[in-house]
């Protein structure tokens, strides 16, 4: 009886299994395509765009920064306030770059407002350190006096590179000069009245107003520029390091020898093993240090701050009088050597001779203002009478910019609109959007300069280049060409430049949006950036994939805070604000959000490649019903595919306290979800909630945006129609097919839903696996073939969607 049982569960058994398997064997074999190929265009084929030098040089010129900076010298109160004002009408500009503002103007003797002007610059760049830079120029910024020049045209790579891996100019020993009293510029008023000095221009400042001139709480983005700091003013201060009598410093320096450059070396590293608070430190010192000098050495010294104390001492290391005796070492010692991220550095020169030992702190300051440059290099003029922003005549697109057909509007100041006028009114019009700004660079170590838009084995590097530069400027010369060649649109269409997508777009793309729908326009489809042609990205495909953005994922960005009383660190509690804050971090990264794969628009993704995939994918992916948690597992391996799969957790920023023995009361740290269309920003918060399960870390919401509707992906939609037509037409030749997709990050597109429901995002970028992590990332570039695509990809677009309707398509495919 129970033989007979197990026996008829087992034939039950091997039956079941018969079937499921005759059934994906069955549906892997005779799943239909959905990815048809779209109607050819079939007019007009001739018209290829072929990619001169001029055009990948109109590209290249866009890519650019131009560097505007102060001079170096001594700025009187007045003058640090005009350049407080320029500062200020910066900041005002949301999308202003990041990393432009780099270090501070030099005090002037014993000036309290100066000291406070440097603290408002202080929290002015604190106030600009995140948001993104924008492609505008100040071409014609003017500020009168000497103390406001544009001393510099070259890129800001340029330089950079320059100083990174060479020397800084030599400006330094020049101003070393002047601070010795030689410069004619001068104001009587700056001279030190201090008789026992040799030295001029010696502020007197505090300790405590000292971390005005010397924190580096700006963050990373502005390290580059630190490192163009020069030695621009004498801080006399109370300090006791590199006194002969300061015996816990020196006391392993042999008395009655020369100081030998080991021996400074020596004392410097006692110093930080002694005193945690100082700097860990080198010394170069040229042989011969004596010249006559008892005890001399020139000493570049360079901080890897890690606290704002180090900083500080770094600084504010010291050296004597005999300045001006020693001139030709001050020379060589006002060469920076700066290295590394968070590095503060800055030189030393030690003449010490006298018993009566003065120190003189050096400090390096510069205001240094890098911006971009599109406006200038492509011949916009700026409207310095209503905006010095603005622009009103435009040379770089002349026909587009000349047309009858085409009206622009300068939308918040550097937005742009394009209305190119349609002679049909009974079509819906479409639109193509984009945007101006760039993220920043932290680092510097790319392959080619991030903003020099050198070409280095056919790839045209730079930020920028990818995102978004080649969507703006492709979008502009397919329709300076088609203009030129008489092309006179039936359908009226748009064009969206916003300039600050990268920080959400609430002043760019906002304003368009809100002037569109105050205009009663609706539209049939918008265009935006987006995936692009992926090969070898999506698993078990080998045609490339023009992968369309059909909807796009929310995000919130959440703040995590934990307080606690802090206190000596001799005396610790069990646990710091620290370790609360990191264990939760950890709860939330070993417990990602669930996958929901299958829930959204990425199912379409999968419906539509299915059939193009290579065995044992085809036989997977074409029967999800049966392999959804399989599928959804291996997705999950890569961080693109994972993207698609689930509500993503990213913690991005995490600070917390000052000194190595003080236990921080207060611990911080930014998370940054993308959501899934299936969730909501409540459930994302809701899940956190539950994983950390602990009431001493507070959660609030900085910033949210919930999903974006899914938008059609007939064939029957001209939207989806016209977009897919156009990646054909482009890249069909390499076999390319078309699907539908998730948008895993953000754009402009969010403030465009009231006036259109079909949103599309498609970068007509042709992505490696390797080129996902160059968006916002090292060495972003295209190739100048791939421009020529892009360029092409928008004349086939404009051209498609001025037909009334493209031919319809046989429909097949299914759910699977
Ligand atoms: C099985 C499907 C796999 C899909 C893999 C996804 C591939 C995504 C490809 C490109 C992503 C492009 C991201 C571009 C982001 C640019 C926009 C941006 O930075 N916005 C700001 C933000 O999101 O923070």
């Amino acid at each position: 009886m129970g033989a007979e049982v197990i026996k008829q569960v087992v034939y039950t058994a091997m039956f079941v299994v018969l079937v499921v398997t005759a059934a994906v064997i069955v549906r892997t074999f005779t799943v239909k395509p959905r990815t048809i190929l779209a109607p050819p265009c079939t007019e007009d084929e001739s018209g290829f765009i072929r990619a001169d030098k001029e055009m990948i040089n109109r590209f290249q010129t866009s890519l650019k920064f131009e560097t505007i900076s102060w001079e170096p010298g001594v700025y009187n109160v007045e003058e640090l306030l005009n350049i407080q004002e320029f500062i200020k009408s910066l900041v005002n500009v949301p999308t202003f770059l990041a990393y432009n503002l780099i270090n501070l103007p030099p005090l002037k003797k014993e000036n309290v407002d100066c000291l406070r002007v440097i603290q408002e610059l202080e929290d002015m760049k604190a106030q600009i350190k995140y948001v993104s830079s924008s492609q505008l120029e100040l071409v014609n910024f003017v500020k009168s006096g000497k103390a406001i020049k544009r001393v510099s045209e070259t890129s800001f790579v340029s330089s950079q590179t320059d100083t990174a891996h060479h020397e800084l100019p030599d400006f330094t020993s020049d101003l070393l000069d002047d601070n010795l009293g030689h410069n004619p510029d001068i104001t009587p008023d700056c001279a030190t009245d201090d008789a026992d000095s040799n030295t001029s221009l010696v502020s007197t400042m505090s300790e405590e107003e000292l971390p005005y001139l010397t924190s580096n709480a700006v963050g990373p983005m502005l390290n580059v520029a630190q490192e163009r700091s020069s030695v621009l003013n004498t801080v006399k201060v109370k300090s006791r390091v590199f006194t002969r009598t300061d015996k816990h410093l020196l006391r392993d320096v042999p008395k009655h020898k020369p100081y030998s450059y080991t021996s400074y070396s020596y004392a410097l590293q006692s110093q930080r093993e002694h005193n945690q608070e100082y700097l860990i430190g080198s010394v170069v010192g040229k042989k011969g240090l004596q010249h006559g000098h008892k005890h001399s050495v020139n000493a570049n010294i360079s901080c890897q701050s890690t606290t704002d104390i180090q900083c500080r001492e770094s600084i504010n290391v010291v050296l004597t009088a005999q300045m001006n005796k020693a001139a030709s070492t001050s020379k060589e010692v006002s060469k920076m050597n700066c290295t590394g991220s968070n590095v503060l550095a800055s030189t030393i020169n030690s003449v010490a001779d006298k018993d009566n030992y003065r120190p003189i702190a050096i400090k390096s300051s510069k205001i240094l203002v890098t911006t971009l440059v599109l406006l200038d290099r492509l011949q916009f003029q700026l409207d310095t009478s209503s905006n010095q922003f603005g622009f009103k005549s435009k040379h770089a697109y002349p026909t587009v910019h000349k047309s009858p057909l085409v009206s622009v509007e300068v939308i918040a100041n550097y937005s742009l609109l394009y209305t190119v006028h349609g002679s049909n009114s009974a079509l819906k019009p479409y639109m193509l959007t984009g945007h101006l700004d760039v993220v920043p660079v932290p680092e510097d170590d790319w392959d080619a300069p991030p903003f020099a838009a050198e070409i280095k084995n056919g790839f045209i590097y730079g930020r920028g280049t990818i995102d978004d530069k080649h969507i703006v400027f492709g979008i502009l010369e397919a329709l300076e060409f088609l203009l030129k060649h008489d092309f006179k649109p039936e359908r009226t269409f748009y064009i969206g430049f916003g300039h600050d997508e990268e920080v959400a777009g609430e002043h760019g793309a906002f304003r368009i949006a809100e002037l569109l729908t105050s205009r009663g326009i609706h539209l049939d489809f918008l265009l935006d950036e987006g995936p692009g042609v992926l090969s070898g990205v999506i698993p078990g495909v080998s045609k490339p994939v023009g992968l369309v953005g059909c909807s796009e994922k929310g995000f919130v960005t959440l703040k995590l805070e934990v307080s606690t009383s802090g206190g000596h660190s001799s005396m610790p509690e069990k646990e710091s604000s620290i370790g609360i804050l990191a264990q939760a971090i950890t709860r939330l990264e070993t417990n990602p959000h669930p996958s929901v794969f299958g829930t959204g628009p990425e199912k379409g993704t999968f419906e539509h490649l299915a059939p193009e995939m290579n065995l044992p994918y085809k036989m997977v992916m074409s029967n999800l019903w049966l392999f959804y948690p399989l599928v959804s597992r291996v997705l999950s391996w890569k961080p693109s595919t994972n993207s698609i799969v689930r509500t993503t957790t990213a913690v991005t920023q995490f600070n917390a306290g000052i000194k190595p023995n003080i236990i921080a009361p207060h611990a911080e740290a930014i998370v940054n979800h993308r959501i899934h269309p299936s969730e909501t920003v409540q459930d994302v918060i809701d899940f956190d909630k539950k994983v950390i399960n602990d009431d001493r870390v507070k959660i609030t919401i900085i910033q949210s945006q919930e999903p974006l509707p899914v938008s059609s992906y007939d064939d029957d939609v001209f939207g989806w129609q016209i977009v897919k037509t156009s990646i054909l037409q482009v890249w069909g030749h390499y076999g390319t097919v078309v699907a539908p997709g998730l948008m895993p990050a953000n754009t402009d597109t969010r403030h465009y839903t009231e006036i259109t429901e079909n949103i599309y995002r498609f970068s007509p970028s042709f992505m490696l696996p390797e080129d996902l992590s160059r968006f916002h990332g090292r060495n972003e570039r295209i190739s100048t073939k791939n421009y020529e695509e892009a360029v092409n990809f928008f004349y086939h677009v404009i051209k498609n969607a001025d037909k009334a309707k493209l031919e319809p398509v046989h429909k097949h495919g299914e759910e699977l």
